[in-house]
């Protein structure tokens, strides 16, 4: 039984149908992949799955019960975490203020106040962000901002993670860094959703993938499938044919003002 399951969703903003009869999952101990060109619907997805958007129709189901109709809070202590495209810390606190707030407060659900030093240093450390503890979050780098969001995530112990676009900012060593920790932290049987545009990173650690396009899920399968589907080369490429697609079909970058 897979730890998430979307289940035909569909989401309608007036006479936009962002979300389209989608269906997918996502394992525990498993990175899957949440592809698609801009305006596909992923960040819509997330919103159905962590409860921010109530589907007009289908279901999410989360360790086999049915959460469609849960608020964000009561699915978050359940065990989902998520990160967003925008960044979400106190700017006028420090890093390491941050994660001890987030500690304090999935703690103090468990009826515990006072995060220790040590705990917050192990989350700076786990993400890779310890130099930057004293600074304050609205100074630091975008791609440490993108790590402080994970370290929160953390403090709750989540056991699926869903992360909307974490690598921007992040340069090719840090994606590097990152791609190992998300691995890492696959291994400890948590599920990981990520949507992410670097085809590199996806096709580097995801064990799943799920190509969604004008909000309908057209392929599903492992990076090797995804990569070859023509379907996906036609909507990230406007490719209909996997010969014409020569050389890029090793990349999958989306083309600028391609499917939009
Ligand atoms: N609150 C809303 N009201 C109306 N339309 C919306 C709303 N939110 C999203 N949409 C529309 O739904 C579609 C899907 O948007 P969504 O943000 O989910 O796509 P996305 O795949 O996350 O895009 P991107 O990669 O650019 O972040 C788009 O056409 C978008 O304009």
């Amino acid at each position: 039984m897979p730890l998430l399951e979307v289940q035909r969703a569909v989401v309608q903003f007036g006479g936009v149908t962002a979300v389209n009869d989608a269906s997918f999952t996502a394992e525990r101990g498993e990175i899957t992949g949440l592809i698609g060109p801009n305006g596909a619907g992923k960040t819509t997805t997330f919103n159905v799955i962590t409860g921010l958007q109530r589907p007009t129709r289908g279901d999410v189901f989360f360790e086999r019960r049915k959460v469609t109709s849960l608020p964000v809070h009561r699915r978050a202590r359940r065990g989902m975490a998520r990160t967003f495209q925008r960044l979400e810390a106190f700017g006028s606190l420090t890093v390491r203020d941050n994660v001890r707030v987030a500690l304090d407060i999935h703690r103090g659900l468990r009826g515990v106040f006072t995060a220790s030093g040590a705990d917050i240093d192990a989350l700076l450390a786990r993400v890779g962000i310890s130099a930057y503890a004293a600074e304050r979050a609205d100074s630091v780098p975008t791609g440490t901002a993108r790590l402080l969001e994970l370290a929160r995530c953390l403090a709750g112990d989540p056991k699926l993670l869903l992360l909307d676009e974490p690598s921007s900012g992040l340069d090719d060593a840090e994606t590097d860094a990152f791609g190992d920790l998300l691995k890492e932290l696959a291994a400890e049987r948590r599920g990981i959703v990520m949507v992410e545009h670097d085809m590199d990173l996806v096709m580097a650690v995801c064990d799943q993938v799920h190509v969604l396009d004008f909000g309908s899920v057209i392929a599903s399968g492992t990076p090797g499938a995804i990569r070859s589907d023509p379907a996906v080369q036609k909507a990230y490429l406007g490719y209909s044919d996997v010969e014409d697609a020569g050389d890029h079909t090793q990349e999958l970058e989306p083309v600028p003002g391609g499917v939009a």
